[in-house]
């Protein structure tokens, strides 16, 4: 409804009676407002006091039934206005401005009319909101009579709206809790009560009108529902920490923001990684962040144009973390409806990947090295398969070798001929990172005196008679990078000794014929069966060449010290040899016996190449005593064997061996005849040393 403003209906101060009726009776209404000459507003005539003066036949004009009545301003809102009941008067006049210009007025029926309307929807509204709350609202009048009660206290309290507006608060509640409150007029929270079976929680509070308590209300919940509510709230507490939690604990860095772009969330690994605080950055958008100059390329951007997962790379262009480069994953995240609601990106310092990068690099190249350091062991240890060592003392010289192989000091590998110096030096180099280049081995003892220096260091060309025009490599040249092995190095004669030491103490040769140094880097591994220190005192070896070499020293002894090593070695050399011939030989019990007990002067190679002899030589298959050689095939007497266990001079050892033999022939075959034959010289030989050791033929035992 909207209502009537007149303006063109008004009494003019001078105006006669008769006309102000006339008017009164257009406009149907009790009243009308009366207006100066120059428009002002005046008050009102009202319509029976103008007839009560027509009957009297007053002549009077209109000014003189004014009765003043308060305008409102034309801006004043109409249904604000407050009537007074006994008030007949049926418009309100309207002025325009303070200094009463008239402007027209409402009438106060319509308006009456609105306001009821407008206090009818809003008693409405007020229902629907009371009616809509979760919560029990009940209140009573000062009688203690129910003026309001809504839905949720209808399911709480059982009794249906209908029956109970109008009634006492005894009929839906016998505690008749709301009657204290009346009379008590205090406030009361949060009161546990049982209600028809509900565990309920109230509010109660005095409803206060112009300072008279005119009521009570209550507001009441059920308790259940409250539990249920705050379990609900706990698990998503405990949720919402769990998803905190987890956000924070991320080593990624996350970003989560809307469908605008504008940050909802970062963890701290963000904020490290980019630099910047949660407090500066929530709240912006990625745009923003991009034109103050904090990055220069968005993932979020870009998610939210591609609506899909989507990488870029970018850098860091302000504060402390200014050149980090990152990379940035957008991940879009769509509502059910398939729109696209948030972006979450996750970020990565790539500096920390490219360290990984080159930590993988680096732990791949290291286990290229180990597989081939693996392989290389492998093969060492195959290698090492084709030495026996199963002594104590074999194990430590073996130890001792692969430790020395691992630098380049200087060796020298002493023991008597045939004890396996070539193996150890030969092992030491292989197990050498100078294993890929030559072993060179010269044995100084067997290559003639004149000879020796072009072998060693080499020649120029045309250096002597007989040189090769091109000149020569010397073994220091050829074994460059690698090692060079000087056997019997005892043999070396004291010129080209001095000449050794100088290459071992400069590492530079300089070839014969030649004036020129050439650098040389020879791992060099010496060897010997004599006794160097005797020589030094002798004057045949050079102490300073001595020291030079006897670096490291290893000592091999002699074959008949490691006895554990002497049954591997007899198998070992079986197979070896059999397996060279596609043989299968095999060595009787007894054959064992006697070769165990033997004292193999000649150390291994004795002992190989007699089996190589008995391999190849035996028809049968099986070696028996008799196939031994002949000093073998005799019960072999520890005691009675030549034992040579220091250096004597050599005719002292042949006459110990001349006598030990004769007195043994004798023994066995008493007659010199015999003992001549068997030892394979003449009789009269046999009689002369008889004679010459003085062996009484009883003596022999
Ligand atoms: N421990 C071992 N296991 C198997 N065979 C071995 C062992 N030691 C030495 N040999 C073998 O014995 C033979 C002699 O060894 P090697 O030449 O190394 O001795 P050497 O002490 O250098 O002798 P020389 O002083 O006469 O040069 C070689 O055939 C070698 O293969």
């Amino acid at each position: 409804m909207v209502l009537t403003f007149l303006d063109c209906f008004f009494l003019k101060s001078n105006q006669r009676i008769k006309d102000g009726i006339k008017l009164f009776m257009k406009t149907k209404s009790n009243t009308l407002p009366i207006v100066s000459e120059e428009g002002q507003y005046l008050g009102l005539i009202v319509l029976k006091d103008l007839v009560k003066h027509l009957l009297k036949e007053e002549n009077i004009l209109m000014k003189d039934l004014i009765i003043w009545h308060e305008p409102i301003l034309a801006e004043a809102n109409p249904l604000n206005v407050e009537f007074d009941e006994m008030d007949t008067i049926d418009i309100v006049p309207v002025i325009k401005t303070e200094n009463m210009e008239f402007e027209g007025f409402y009438i106060k029926e319509e308006i009456v009319t609105l306001k009821y309307e407008k206090h009818r929807e809003l008693v409405h509204e007020l229902n629907q909101v009371i009616n809509s709350s979760y919560n029990g609202i009940l209140a009573i009048n000062s009688e203690g009579n129910i003026i309001v009660y809504n839905t949720a206290a209808e399911r709480i309290m059982g009794k249906p709206k209908d029956k109970v507006f109008g009634k006492h608060i005894s009929y839906v509640d016998p505690d008749k809790a709301l009657l204290d409150t009346l009379k008590t007029q205090e406030v009361s929270v949060n009161v546990k009560r049982v209600i028809n079976g509900y565990d309920i929680l109230s509010n109660r509070s005095p409803l206060i009108y112009e300072g008279r308590c005119i009521g009570a209300v209550g507001v009441f919940v059920d308790r259940s529902d409250i539990e249920k509510v705050s379990y609900e709230l706990e698990s998503y507490k405990k949720l919402s920490k769990e998803l905190n939690d987890i956000l924070e604990a991320s080593y990624d860095g996350l970003y989560i923001c809307d469908k605008e772009g504008r940050v909802i969330r970062v963890n701290s690994s963000w904020e490290k990684i980019c630099g910047l605080s949660r407090e500066y950055t929530i709240g912006k958008t990625a745009q923003e962040l991009i034109k103050d100059g904090w990055y220069d390329n968005s993932a979020a951007l870009l998610t939210l144009k591609n609506k899909e997962v989507s990488t870029t790379m970018l850098e860091i262009t302000s504060g402390p973390k200014k050149g980090q480069i990152i990379m940035a994953t957008g991940t879009p995240i769509f509502d059910k409806n398939g729109e696209l609601d948030l972006v979450v990106v996750n970020v990565r310092d790539i500096t920390y990947l490219e360290h990984l990068k080159t930590q993988l690099v680096e732990t791949m190249e290291l286990s290229k090295r180990y597989a081939t350091e693996l392989e290389e062991i492998r093969l060492q240890a195959k290698k090492m398969e084709d030495i026996v060592v199963r002594s104590p003392e074999m194990q430590r010289i073996m130890e001792l070798a692969i430790r020395v192989s691992k630098v380049d000091s200087t060796v020298i590998i002493t023991g008597e001929s045939g004890v396996g110096k070539d193996v150890i030096a030969k092992k030491i180099h292989y197990l050498s990172k100078r294993k890929d280049k030559s072993y060179i081995k010269i044995n100084c003892g067997a290559i003639p005196e004149h000879l020796l220096e072009s072998e060693l260091f080499g020649y120029e060309g045309g250096a002597f008679t007989g040189a090769k025009k091109e000149g020569k490599l010397g073994m220091f040249e050829l074994a460059s990078g690698g090692t060079l092995f000087l056997d019997e190095v005892g043999d070396l004669p004291l010129c080209l000794q001095v000449k050794l030491l100088r290459a071992i103490q400069e590492k530079e040769i300089v070839r014969v014929g030649g004036v020129k140094t050439i650098k040389v880097d020879v791992r060099l591994i010496s060897a010997t069966n004599k006794n160097l220190e005797l020589m030094i005192r002798e004057g045949t070896f050079r102490e300073d060449l001595f020291y030079r070499l006897n670096v490291v020293n290893i000592q091999i002894p002699p074959l008949r010290e490691r006895k554990e090593d002497m049954e591997y070695l007899l198998g070992f050399m079986l197979n070896k040899h059999n397996q060279n011939y596609g043989l299968n030989k095999k060595l009787a019990a007894p054959v064992v016996e006697r070769l165990l007990s033997y004292n193999w002067p000649g150390n291994i190679r004795e002992m190989e190449n007699m089996i190589e002899r008995l391999v190849v030589l035996t028809d049968e298959e099986q070696i028996q005593i008799r196939h031994l050689p002949v000093f073998l095939q005799e019960e072999l007497s520890a005691s009675k064997l030549v034992t040579l266990n220091s250096i004597i001079p050599l005719k002292d050892a042949i006459e110990e061996v001349e006598q030990q033999l004769i007195r043994k022939a004798l023994d066995k075959y008493v007659t010199t005849r015999k003992v001549a034959k068997m030892l394979g010289v003449n009789q009269s030989t046999v009689v002369r040393k008889i004679k010459q050791y003085s062996i009484e033929k009883h003596d022999a035992s």
